[in-house]
């Protein structure tokens, strides 16, 4: 007779509770709980975790938050490189990007592009092992970055398990994406500095970028970073394997519960392109999080795989930056 244990049944549905709960409010922007209910069934669930250490799961709610500062990073390889974007400064320039890959493949085919905003935080690669998160780590120079497992765990909006509801359950996952402080958050750490008598942040990048590297996950909880995925690999399998575009790539992001920046656009040409890159230029001053480009890509992962990369970007991604405005005070 295996003996269950009898509060096992009532920490599993606390957690089930709990993580639906924080991912409506923080991915979903959607609440579909009181925080005053969140609190008592959180601290119902520390209560039992407490008395039965035993019950504990890496993908508690309650273990988001590591209760010791660490002493130090380690250095670690990136299984699949970061890469990082040619820019290009305007429509011209983006015309000739769009001329240059054209000359590498020539097709007579529809091309489509997706156009995704370019998020002004700091990049963050992600490791999930059957589902688990098990390491996250910074960009570093692309190939070697630091771990930063603990302090990615306090991101609300970065799930802790995939949700693989509907999805063939995927082994092992790496996804890349944009760790980035909301403009309110960055105020109040700044007026925070101020009365401490601290050196102010000069921007939310360089803000994002140093809580990131707060040796104590306590200090990062607290400033509430936030997380937008954009892309997904499956190490030693070709992309194509669990989706075809980059549109599909997204979905499939937010569907294991990753937030994903929601103003995506499927252009069809690169006319569609360049007005959604006129559009954002003043509309993206009305978001709650700074930007400083559009990144279009080629949709389709096949004409990515065909293309490749030069020494230092992928051929079949530009980013077309907007020129560099000043933080906000
Ligand atoms: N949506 C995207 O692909 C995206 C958004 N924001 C960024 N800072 C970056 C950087 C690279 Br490299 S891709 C990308």
């Amino acid at each position: 007779m295996i003996q269950i244990h009898p509060e096992a049944q009532r920490t599993e549905e606390l957690r089930q509770l709990l993580q639906q709960a924080s991912y409506a409010y923080y991915v979903l922007d959607a609440p579909i709980m009181e925080d005053a209910v969140y609190d008592q069934l959180y601290r119902e669930l520390q209560e039992l975790e407490t008395q039965h250490p035993e019950l504990v799961t890496p993908d508690s709610p309650t273990q988001r938050v590591g209760e010791r500062p660490a002493t130090h990073f380690t250095s670690v390889r990136h299984n699949i490189p970061l890469y990082s974007l040619e820019n290009a400064f305007n429509i011209d320039e983006l015309q000739a990007w769009d001329q240059r890959w054209r000359r590498q493949l020539p097709t007579t085919d529809a091309v489509k592009y997706v156009s995704e905003l370019k998020i002004d935080g700091s990049a963050l690669a992600l490791t999930y092992q059957d589902g688990v998160l098990v390491r996250g780590a910074t960009r570093g120079d692309g190939v070697t970055g630091e771990e930063i497992t603990q302090n990615v765990r306090t991101i609300r909006s970065i799930p802790l398990r995939l949700n693989f509801d509907g999805i063939e359950p995927i082994e092992r996952i790496e996804v890349r994406g944009e760790a980035f402080l909301p403009l309110e958050v960055f105020k109040q750490i700044n007026e925070e500095r101020q009365k401490a008598g601290e050196q102010l942040f000069a921007n939310p990048r360089n803000a994002a970028a140093g809580t990131l590297r707060q040796l104590d996950s306590r200090i990062v909880a607290r400033r509430r970073l936030d997380f937008f995925a954009y892309t997904l690999h499956i190490p030693g399998m070709d992309d194509a394997s669990i989706a075809n575009t980059q549109w599909e790539a997204l979905e499939l992001l937010q569907k294991m519960g990753f937030r994903v920046n929601p103003n995506h656009q499927l252009c069809e040409s690169l006319a569609e392109v360049a007005e959604y890159y006129k559009y954002w230029d003043t509309e993206r001053l009305n978001l709650p999080y700074m930007t400083d480009g559009v990144v279009v890509k080629l949709n389709a992962f096949k004409l990515q795989e065909q293309l490749g990369f030069t020494q230092k970007f992928p051929r079949w991604a530009v980013a077309l930056k907007y020129p560099a405005e000043e933080a906000p005070t």
